[in-house]
């Protein structure tokens, strides 16, 4: 990993940046409607991959996602919380992991968005009863959460929206006695200036939070809220 490489590689992710343009929602909402297999969610993360070779794209793409389903599968969570749907290329990936009585919680600020996302959550064949959108900013659903967990805490928090907004959504899930010390956090972006606030505070915690491992900009965070701090 030379400076020049990293350099050279930089400079062609700015380039073909570019000339992708910019993400639009309508676009990547219609190619997948009309490229994928109705009720195979496989078959609508493929689409989204391919869309996203192509075309501007937010998606945490197949590497990042086969991270997130490590996770998954390995903690098997009952009761997720993802900030930042988009069209909903993350929240397939959860749901199909999910058990049966399992919920995703998924917030997206832009209304657009939410609708087109929701759409897409079920052509993949998921049911409102596995998933609920929540159509508002994450510190909106982060309050109104007691009403749809009642007494359960957060199994697994996923944070791709604004990377200024992890820290304080983090401290109000924490004040709010959202998380458990099974609980897991995933963190998208993490490079972003905006994200240095969150990975200051959590190494500042060593007796709250483990940060476990990384690959890319997305970053597993491991929570053992009971103990003290010292
Ligand atoms: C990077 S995209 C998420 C991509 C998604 N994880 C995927 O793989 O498809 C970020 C999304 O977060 C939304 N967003 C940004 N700030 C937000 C906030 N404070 N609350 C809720 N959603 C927000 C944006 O509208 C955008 O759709």
């Amino acid at each position: 990993h030379s400076p020049l490489r990293a350099l050279y590689r930089c400079v062609c992710e700015k380039v073909v940046k570019v000339l992708r343009g910019k993400v639009c929602v309508r676009r990547t909402h219609a190619y997948i409607f009309s490229e994928c297999t109705h009720g195979q969610a496989e078959s609508v993360l493929a689409t989204f991959d391919l869309y996203s070779k192509k075309h501007a794209s937010f998606s945490i793409g197949p590497e990042k996602g086969v991270f997130l389903d490590e996770v998954i599968r390995r903690e098997a969570p009952l009761r997720v919380l993802e900030l930042g749907m988009h069209c909903g290329y993350t929240s397939v990936r959860i749901l199909r992991l999910l058990p049966a009585f399992g919920k995703l919680l998924t917030a997206e600020m832009d209304p657009l968005t939410a609708e087109k996302g929701e759409e897409i959550l079920l052509v993949a064949g998921f049911k409102n009863s596995q998933f609920q959108v929540l159509p508002c900013s994450s510190a909106e659903a982060i309050s109104s959460l007691a009403s749809h967990l009642g007494e359960d805490q957060l199994d697994l928090v996923v944070m791709d929206h604004d990377p200024e907004q992890y820290l304080p959504d983090l401290l109000v899930l924490q004040r709010e006695n959202l998380l458990s010390k099974h609980s897991v956090l995933i963190l998208n972006q993490v490079v972003k200036a905006g994200a240095q606030a969150v990975l200051e505070y959590l190494t500042t915690k060593p007796h709250s939070y483990t940060v476990c491992q990384q690959v890319k900009d997305m970053l597993e965070v491991r929570c053992h809220m009971d103990r003290e701090e010292s």
